[in-house]
C-alpha cells in the first residue's frame, strides 16, 4: 500500500479546497435543477457549510465537491494532465475534467445542491430504524438487538453494502463481547439491506496515522488479529443468518460459526488474489478442512465466487432457503434452538471447540502477520486504487 498511503497523505496536504480529498472516483454530476440558479451567497454559505459537516461525507463525494468548486470558480478544467503515476492530482484532474464545459453557474447549483443533500442520515436503513436503535445500544454501525434468548447483530451500513469499516470492527467486538455474557443462548449475524457484508471497507486503507505506511499496516493487522480473535473465542453458538452477497473477510470468517444459513440469493466470494491480498479469518486452516483443499484454492486463490447452493454443497453453508420465506424460517428455527437448557448448549460449544482453539489463534497470528505485508505491496495498492477510482469492482 505504500504508493497509495504516500499518495493520499499528499493529497491530505495539497488539496486547494478545504476539503482534503482523499480517493479518485470520478462522477459526472449533471444539473438536477436547471430552473433554479444559486447565488454567489449561496455558494460561499454552503462552502462554510461543508467546513461544519459533522460526519466526513465520504471520498467520493469530496472529489465531486472539489470538481464543482474548481469548475465553480474557474470553468473548464484548465490545467495540464497530470502523469499516470501522480495518482491524487490526476484523480483530481479527472474529476474535474469530467465536468467538461458545464457552465460556472451550474456548478455553483450542483454545489449548493449537494452540500444541501448531505446531512446526518446518509446511511439511514430501508429495513431496521437505527435511530432508535442506535440511541438504545449505542452503536453507529450495527443495530443489536436482544430478545427469546437470541441476541441479534445486523451490519447496519445497507447503502454501503455493510462493508466493514474501523469503526464497525470495534463496534462487532464490543457486541460479540456483550453478547458472550448477556442471559442469550445463541448469538446471529446478519446483514441489514441487501448485502450481508461487501468485506473490508476499502476506504480504511485511506486513514493513515502519523507513523506513516507502516504503522497503519501494524496496525491493521493488530486490529484483525483481535476481531478475528473474538469469533475464535466466542463461548456460545455463533450463526451466520447470510441474507445476500457475502465478500471477503465477511465470508471467510463463516468458518469459524457454528451454523451458517443463507438466502438462496446470497453468493460467497473471496477475491483475496484480485485485490492483492490472502486469506484471513482463519480460512487457510478452516476452509480446506470443511471442503477439501482444492475446492478451498478455487476460492481463496483464484477467487471462484459461490453460489448458496454450491457453498451448501461445500459444507461451508449449513442449508439454503428460498429467499422468499428465508426470515420466517430461519427465526422459526433459531427461537427453537434458542429454548435449549443454556448450560448444555455452552458446554457443548465448548467440547467441539477446545481442541481447535490454540490451532486457530496460531493461523489467526500467521495470516494477519502475512497480511501486514501484502498490505504494504504495489499489487494491493492497485487494486484499492482501482476500486476507489471506480475503474474496477468485483
Ligand atoms: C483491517 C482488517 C482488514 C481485513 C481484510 C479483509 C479482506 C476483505 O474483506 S477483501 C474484500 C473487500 N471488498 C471488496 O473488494 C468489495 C468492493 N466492492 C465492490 O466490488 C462492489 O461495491 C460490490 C460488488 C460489493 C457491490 O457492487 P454494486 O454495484 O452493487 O454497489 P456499489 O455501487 O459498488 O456499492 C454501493 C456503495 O458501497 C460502497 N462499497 C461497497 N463495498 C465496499 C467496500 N468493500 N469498501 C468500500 N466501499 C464499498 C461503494 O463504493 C458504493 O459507495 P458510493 O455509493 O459512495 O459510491
Amino acid at each position: 500500500m505504500a504508493m497509495a498511503y504516500l499518495a493520499w497523505r499528499l493529497a491530505q496536504r495539497s488539496c486547494p479546497s478545504s476539503l482534503q480529498v482523499t480517493s479518485f472516483p470520478v462522477v459526472q454530476l449533471h444539473m438536477n435543477r436547471t430552473a433554479m440558479r444559486a447565488s454567489q451567497k449561496d455558494f460561499e454559505n454552503s462552502m462554510n457549510q461543508v467546513k461544519l459537516l459533522k460526519k466526513d461525507p465520504g471520498n467520493e463525494v469530496k472529489l465531486k465537491l472539489y470538481a464543482l468548486y474548481k469548475q465553480a470558480t474557474e470553468g473548464p478544467c484548465n490545467m495540464p494532465k497530470p502523469g499516470v503515476f501522480d495518482l491524487i492530482n490526476k484523480a483530481k484532474w479527472d474529476a474535474w475534467n469530467a465536468l467538461g464545459s458545464l457552465p460556472k453557474e451550474a456548478a455553483r447549483q450542483n454545489y449548493v445542491d449537494l452540500v444541501s443533500s448531505l446531512s446526518p442520515s446518509l446511511e439511514s436503513s430501508s429495513q431496521v430504524e437505527p435511530g432508535t436503535d442506535r440511541k438504545s445500544t449505542g452503536f453507529e454501525t450495527l443495530v443489536v438487538t436482544s430478545e427469546d434468548g437470541i441476541t441479534k447483530i445486523t451490519f447496519n451500513r445497507p447503502k454501503k453494502k455493510n462493508a466493514i469499516n474501523t469503526e464497525m470492527y470495534h463496534e462487532i467486538m464490543r457486541a460479540l463481547k456483550a453478547a458472550s455474557k448477556d442471559d442469550s443462548i445463541i448469538t446471529v449475524l446478519t446483514g441489514n439491506g441487501d448485502y450481508y457484508s461487501s468485506g473490508n471497507d476499502l476506504t480504511n486503507f485511506t486513514d493513515i496515522p502519523p507513523g506513516g505506511v507502516e504503522e497503519k499496516a501494524e496496525n491493521s493487522a493488530v486490529l484483525l488479529r483481535e476481531f478475528v480473535g473474538c469469533f475464535i473465542d466466542f463461548p456460545k453458538p455463533l450463526i451466520a443468518v447470510v441474507n445476500g452477497p457475502a465478500v471477503g473477510i465477511s465470508v471467510t470468517l463463516l468458518g469459524l460459526f457454528d451454523a451458517v444459513y443463507a438466502s438462496d440469493r446470497a453468493t460467497f466470494h473471496t477475491p483475496f488474489s484480485h485485490l492483492g491480498q490472502s486469506p484471513e479469518g482463519c480460512s487457510s486452516y478452516t476452509f480446506p478442512k470443511i471442503m477439501s483443499p482444492a475446492k478451498a484454492t478455487e476460492m481463496l486463490i483464484f477467487g471462484k465466487k459461490l453460489t448458496a447452493g454450491e457453498a451448501c454443497a461445500q459444507g461451508l453453508v449449513t442449508e439454503v432457503f428460498p429467499d422468499s420465506t428465508f426470515q420466517k424460517e430461519v427465526w422459526t428455527r433459531l427461537k427453537a434452538f434458542a429454548k435449549l437448557p443454556p448450560n448444555a448448549v455452552r458446554i457443548s460449544k465448548e467440547v467441539i471447540r477446545k481442541r481447535e482453539r490454540e490451532k486457530l489463534h496460531t493461523v489467526n497470528a500467521e495470516e494477519c502477520n502475512v497480511l501486514q505485508g501484502r498490505w504494504l505491496s504495489d499489487e494491493c495498492t492497485n487494486a484499492v486504487v482501482n476500486f476507489l477510482s471506480r475503474k474496477s469492482k468485483l
